[in-house]
């Protein structure tokens, strides 16, 4: 039917499998190179193509996303999430209801109703960071879960080792972890889902996985059904699901799913992009020092930053780009590949139906012919302009200077919330802080590492271990935090 594009030669049965262990979107940055924007690779069998140009993963993700907006089925994770994480599914009309119900819930105009939580949980993390410096690894974490617990059920958390965050964080690994490529062998030898369930050990650990998690999500949302039903008019996602009422309403397991699908899709993504800015921060002392000038003259000693302040800190959101662009959490979609539902034909080359489509964010966040010969410096001032406002953002990234938020029909639905979240927690920590490398016994700093961790099993890409001294930047620093935690506690109970 056509010319296929080329791509690396592999082996008999497995393809290109075991060429793309380690820190594949740096393999694939090189291979674009060699084959072009768009090669081909054998995964096993499956034909998959890997995108390396904005222009490219624009034409095909973005302008022609109705056929390139499915995922790839994986037999496990429909089993193990009864095809109700809808982020795995396919373009199915329950696909259809649960995402316009998600961006019902977080698109821009709602997300502002979450303001006064975000800023609520930054002043707290600010407070635990002030407490506890050493620990500020676990308060950004904790700041994360609990923010999206608070956006999605209304429930703060208090502790990141709380046990329904625990309980919660193994749903998110077992459901991310059966989706990740070659956890189940089934996934290759598709023949396999044909054997008896008792010679098929993988079938009875999803089923027997689907049936507890269905219990412990629906018990969450259900939590939050008796709260509303008691008067509680708080804004949260799950409150929103509970009140309309229209034809397309999800019945309570379908929301109890796609609750926790926000969950999961939200927490560690915010808490990763936070930990990759507070190494970029160490790395980069006069990208901080122009921060806090920023600080200095738009909100001055006496108050802390708000979301209110958002139009007017054009360094600290050019930070927020900088952070998402350099150091993307999620470099190659993680385990969320797109996948092509009909034959189609772009650039002279023919790409058969059900290819899976890789768009490597990292290449294309790191591409020089878009951001520059020092695409891997971390440089916020690139995204501004002489007068040192935003400048318009590249062709082909959505207005976000960069492809981190991914593409499409798929395109991150939590986006706005997940960039007002990171401002505000930048924009705090800078008020606050000057954040230095940590010393060793001997006096010597120790700095952290631009490298991403490869150890872990987490899909998302983090720093290595590091740690860091969080210096308050004037005397009055603790005091204006503990009153404003006041002013927000009294609000709260008006
Ligand atoms: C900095 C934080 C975040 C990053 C970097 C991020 C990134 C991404 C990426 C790359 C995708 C895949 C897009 C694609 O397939 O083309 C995605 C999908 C998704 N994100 Fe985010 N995300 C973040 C935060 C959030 C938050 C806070 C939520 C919700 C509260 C969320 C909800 C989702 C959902 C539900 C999907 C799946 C959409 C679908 O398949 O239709 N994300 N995100």
């Amino acid at each position: 039917k056509g010319i296929r594009p080329r791509g690396p030669p592999g082996l008999p049965f497995i393809g290109n499998i075991h060429q793309i262990r380690k820190h594949p979107w740096i393999t694939f940055m090189e291979w674009s190179k060699i084959y072009g924007p768009i090669f081909h690779l054998n995964i096993a069998g499956q034909d998959a193509i890997v995108l390396g140009s904005h222009k490219v993963a624009a034409d095909l993700l973005d302008r022609r996303s109705a056929i390139y907006s499915d995922r790839p089925r994986n037999i496990v994770t429909r089993i193990l999430t009864g095809d109700l994480v809808f982020a795995f599914t396919q373009i199915t009309p329950i696909w259809r209801r649960m995402r316009r119900a998600s961006h019902d819930a977080l698109g821009p105009k709602v997300s502002k109703t979450y303001h006064v939580l975000q800023e609520r949980e930054v002043v707290w993390l600010a407070d635990q960071m002030i407490k506890a410096p050493t620990l500020f690894r676990s308060h950004i974490q904790r700041t994360s879960a609990s923010l999206v617990m608070s956006i999605i059920y209304g429930t703060p958390i208090a502790d990141s080792e709380d046990p329904i965050i625990l309980e919660i964080q193994h749903f998110v690994d077992r459901a991310l972890g059966a989706a990740a490529p070659g956890a189940f062998i089934v996934e290759y030898f598709t023949w396999m889902q044909y054997l008896p369930r008792w010679m098929s050990g993988w079938r009875r650990y999803a089923e027997y996985w689907y049936e507890k998690d269905s219990a412990l999500l629906t018990g969450l949302f259900s939590g939050v059904q008796a709260r509303v039903d008691a008067g509680d008019n708080g804004p949260s996602v799950a409150a929103k699901l509970i009140k309309v009422q229209d034809q397309d309403s999800l019945s309570v397991l379908d929301s109890a799913w796609l609750s926790a699908t926000l969950y999961a899709a939200g927490a560690e993504t915010s808490a990763g992009q936070m930990e990759w800015f507070m190494v970029s921060m160490i790395l980069n002392p006069g990208v901080q020092k122009a921060a806090h000038t920023e600080m200095d003259n738009i909100i001055g000693r006496g108050r802390m930053p708000t979301l209110n302040d958002y139009d007017q800190l054009p360094y600290i959101r050019a930070i927020v780009k900088e952070v998402l662009r350099w150091r993307p959490v999620l470099p190659l979609g993680a385990c969320l590949p797109h996948r092509l539902s009909q034959d189609d034909w772009y650039d002279g080359y023919f790409l058969p139906k059900d290819t899976t489509v890789i768009p490597n964010i990292w290449g294309l966040n790191h591409d020089t012919t878009v951001y520059g010969s020092d695409a891997d410096t971390f440089r916020p001032e690139r995204h501004l302009d002489e007068a040192q406002k935003l400048k318009p953002a590249p062709k082909d990234t959505k207005e976000e200077s960069h492809c981190s938020f991914g593409f499409g029909k798929r395109v991150c639905v939590g986006r706005h919330v997940a960039n007002r979240t990171l401002f505000i927690e930048v924009a705090t920590i800078l008020w606050s802080f000057n954040i230095c490398a940590a010393q060793d016994e001997s006096g010597n700093f120790v700095m952290p590492s631009s490298e991403p961790a490869t150890e872990g099993t987490s899909l998302i890409l983090r720093p290595r271990v590091f740690g860091c001294e969080l210096i308050p930047r004037f005397s009055e620093v603790p005091t204006i935090i503990a009153h404003t935690m006041d002013v927000q506690n009294s609000d709260a109970t008006m």
